[in-house]
């Protein structure tokens, strides 16, 4: 059995905590019955022996596998990881998300994509990486009653996205540490009006909004001091043609979105101006999670 969950970028600026997209790097996991429990790793991460050892993956699974079986099988784990890990491209909901679906696909037994975003939501509070991981395309969303409610929008082949990985770690933990307690009305507005703005632009595709939408008062520029050289990228990128490029999620990574005809380019200036940090072009994802029994 197969299960893969695509790499997220959260917030895209104003949308703290709401919006999110899926983007075609994924993780993937192979689970089969063996004599033996065992790990193998492949991809981001295959050099940390934490992850092989005492793997969230597993936990997860465990939990899930133990409530819906009452046989005691041992299964080989094969991952190969594409997505890095703490640099804001949503690791650690892609780990939630494939060991709740494995767990369930494993024992034979249905999962809606609704059921298993909000099993999700007990590990991973925010929807805003969740939502797109389990359901692809671009997702405004929140969380009302302890259920996630949210709108899914596909996001078309004319555009792709832009990455610049760099090669420190930001835990979302410490990152979410950095943020003031109180904003002010203006800064609330600000990001109200934004977010609103950039929700309607990707719904209504009108691309050529990105820029001025995807502005933020309330989290980037507290996060991107801790890397002050993220504003020469993101400023860069702007220069470069991008249509939006904002922190993915807590970062390390900055996200920027372009025409496809037009990505080629920004990604070779963005590795001419940045050789230390890793510069993928990658398609958006509209399918989230995919179980292959
Ligand atoms: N492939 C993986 N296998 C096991 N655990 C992982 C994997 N990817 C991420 N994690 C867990 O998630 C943590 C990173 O989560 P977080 O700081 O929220 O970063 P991200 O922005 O990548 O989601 C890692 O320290 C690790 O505990
Ligand atoms: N809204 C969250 C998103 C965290 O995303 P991650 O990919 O960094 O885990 C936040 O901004 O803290």
């Amino acid at each position: 059995m197969k299960v893969s969950v695509p790499a997220t970028s959260a917030n895209l600026g104003p949308g703290f905590d709401c919006l999110g997209l899926a983007i075609s790097m994924k993780n993937q996991v192979i689970i089969r019955p063996s004599k033996f429990h065992s790990v193998s790793l492949k991809g981001e991460g295959a050099n940390n022996p934490a992850l092989k050892d005492n793997n969230m993956f597993i936990s997860i699974f465990n939990d899930f596998y133990h409530n819906l079986s009452h046989k005691k099988r041992h299964f080989r784990f094969e991952f190969q990881n594409e997505i890095p890990l703490s640099r804001g491209l949503g690791s650690s909901s892609a780990v939630i998300v494939s060991a709740i679906a494995s767990a369930y696909a494993i024992e034979g037994i249905k999962l809606e994509k609704d059921k298993l975003l909000n099993l999700a939501l007990a590990y991973e509070s925010h929807p805003d990486n969740i939502t797109p991981a389990v359901m692809g395309g671009f997702n405004v969303a929140c969380v009302q009653e302890n259920e996630v409610k949210y709108i899914n929008k596909a996001i078309p082949k004319t555009l792709k996205a832009v990455i610049v990985v760099p090669n420190r770690a930001i835990s979302t933990q410490m990152s979410r540490k950095t943020l003031p307690f109180k904003y002010s009305k203006e800064d609330t507005v600000f990001n109200i009006s934004h977010s609103s703005l950039l929700t309607a632009a990707f719904m209504a595709e009108d691309w050529e909004m990105l820029k001025y939408a995807s502005n933020d008062q309330i989290h980037q520029k507290y996060r991107m001091k801790q890397m002050p050289e993220l504003f020469d990228v993101q400023k860069t990128a702007l220069k470069e043609g991008a249509l939006m490029s904002t922190l993915s999620g807590s970062g390390s990574t900055l996200f920027s979105m372009t025409y496809s005809d037009d990505s080629k380019n920004l990604e070779k200036a963005l590795k001419l101006k940045f050789p230390h940090f890793r510069v993928f072009t990658v398609d958006f994802d509209n399918v989230g999670v995919r179980i292959e029994i």
